[in-house]
C-alpha cells in the first residue's frame, strides 16, 4: 500500500461565488478538486478525504431560521445541520471521485462514513462561540442583523468580512474510526469527518447523544490522522500558501517551516484566529504525535505540493 495521506479539504474552497453559492456551482468546485485527488491516487497515494462545512452549515441553520420566521416550520438543532452537510457534501464528493475514477479507468472504490465525533460537554468553547459559519457580511449588516437577534454573535474573519459564530469544542474521540481503518485496509478511498464530524458526547460506556456545535474540521482531521496512523496530513484552503504578515503590504509567502519556526509565527501573531489559525495548531498536533509532514495549500496545487512544488510544507525539524 502507498503512503497514507489524509486531505482535508476546506469549506470556504468549496464555495464559488459567495454571490449565488448553489449546490451546482459547489458540485462544479467538488469535481474539480476530485481531478487533484485522482491524480494523487495515480501517483500512488492512498488517500483519506474529510471535508469543512463553515459556510454551508451557516447557511442551513439560516434556511431553518428563514423558514421558522416565515412559515413556523420547526427548526432543526444545529448538531442536525452539520449531520446534513456531512451528508450532503460527502455525496458530492463520493460522487465526483467515483466518476473521476471510472472516467481514468482506477480501480478504486469510494465510500463515505457518517462519522460522529466526541466531545466535553464542559469544554470551554461551549462558553465562547469561535467558529465563523456561514456567509461573510459587511459591518453595517452585521449590526443590523445583531439588532434583529441579539444572543447573535459575529467576528471579523480575516480581512473578508463579519461572520456568526458557534460554539466549537475540540475533539477528543472519532467514534467510527475503526469501521475508517477496516476501510482502508480494504483499499477504499475513504470521505470521513465531514463538517469535522457531528459533534456527539459520551452517555455511557458505548453510547453518545447529539450536541449542538461545530469542530473545526482540521482539529478533527489532525485526531482521525493520528487514529488511523497517516503519514502525511494535507489541508486544502484557498490560498496556495501560508504567509507571515499576511494582507500587509510586506506579506511574504512561507515554502517550508519547522515545527520551532512555526510556533515562533504563532507567537507573533502571524495566523489569524478562526481561519489559519487552527490549520497551523492542527498541523502542529499531527507532526508532534505521529505525523511525518503537513502541506498546507490550495485544491489546485494538490498534484505539485504532494512532491514537494508547491504549497507550504511543515516539517519536524
Ligand atoms: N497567515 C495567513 N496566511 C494565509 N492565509 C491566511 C493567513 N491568515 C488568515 N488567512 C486566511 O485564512 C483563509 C483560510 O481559512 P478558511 O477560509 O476559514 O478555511 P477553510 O478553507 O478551511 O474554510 C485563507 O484563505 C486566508 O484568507
Ligand atoms: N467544520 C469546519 O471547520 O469547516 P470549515 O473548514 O469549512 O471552516
Amino acid at each position: 500500500m502507498g503512503e497514507l495521506v489524509i486531505v482535508a479539504i476546506g469549506g470556504n474552497s468549496l464555495v464559488r461565488d459567495n454571490g449565488r453559492d448553489s449546490i451546482a456551482d459547489q458540485y462544479e468546485a467538488v469535481c474539480e478538486t476530485a481531478i487533484n485527488i485522482a491524480d494523487m491516487v495515480e501517483q500512488g497515494f492512498q488517500v483519506v478525504v474529510t471535508h469543512g462545512n463553515g459556510p454551508q452549515v451557516g447557511f442551513a441553520m439560516r434556511r431553518c431560521e428563514i423558514a421558522h420566521e416565515v412559515s413556523g416550520m420547526p427548526t432543526i438543532p444545529l448538531v442536525n445541520c452539520v449531520a446534513d452537510t456531512q451528508g450532503g457534501i460527502g455525496y458530492q464528493i463520493q460522487q465526483a471521485l467515483t466518476n473521476e475514477f471510472a472516467k481514468r479507468g482506477i480501480a478504486k472504490k469510494v465510500a463515505s462514513i457518517i462519522t460522529q465525533v466526541e466531545v466535553s460537554k464542559e469544554d470551554p468553547n461551549f462558553q465562547n462561540p469561535t467558529k465563523p459559519v456561514g456567509s461573510f457580511f459587511t459591518l453595517e449588516q452585521a449590526e443590523a442583523m445583531k439588532a434583529e437577534h441579539p444572543d447573535w454573535v459575529f467576528i471579523e474573519d480575516s480581512g473578508r468580512g463579519y461572520r456568526r459564530v458557534v460554539p466549537s469544542p475540540k475533539p477528543i474521540d472519532i467514534v467510527e474510526k475503526e469501521a475508517i481503518r477496516s476501510l482502508i485496509e480494504a483499499g477504499y478511498v475513504v470521505i470521513a469527518a465531514g463538517g469535522g464530524g457531528i459533534p456527539v458526547v459520551k452517555t455511557g460506556e458505548n453510547t453518545y447523544d447529539g450536541i449542538d456545535a461545530v469542530i473545526d474540521k482540521d482539529f478533527a482531521t489532525s485526531l482521525l490522522a493520528e487514529q488511523i496512523d497517516a503519514q502525511t496530513l494535507i489541508i486544502t484552503t484557498g490560498v496556495p500558501q501560508v504567509c507571515i504578515h499576511f494582507g500587509k503590504p510586506e506579506q511574504k509567502a512561507l515554502e517550508q517551516i519547522t515545527i520551532e519556526e512555526t510556533k515562533q509565527y504563532v507567537q507573533e501573531e502571524h495566523f489569524a484566529k478562526g481561519s489559519m489559525l487552527p490549520k497551523i495548531e492542527a498541523s502542529l498536533s499531527f507532526l508532534e504525535h505521529r505525523g511525518s509532514r503537513v502541506i498546507i495549500t490550495n485544491p489546485e496545487s494538490l498534484k505539485d505540493a504532494i512532491v514537494g512544488k508547491a504549497g507550504t510544507h511543515i516539517v519536524k525539524q
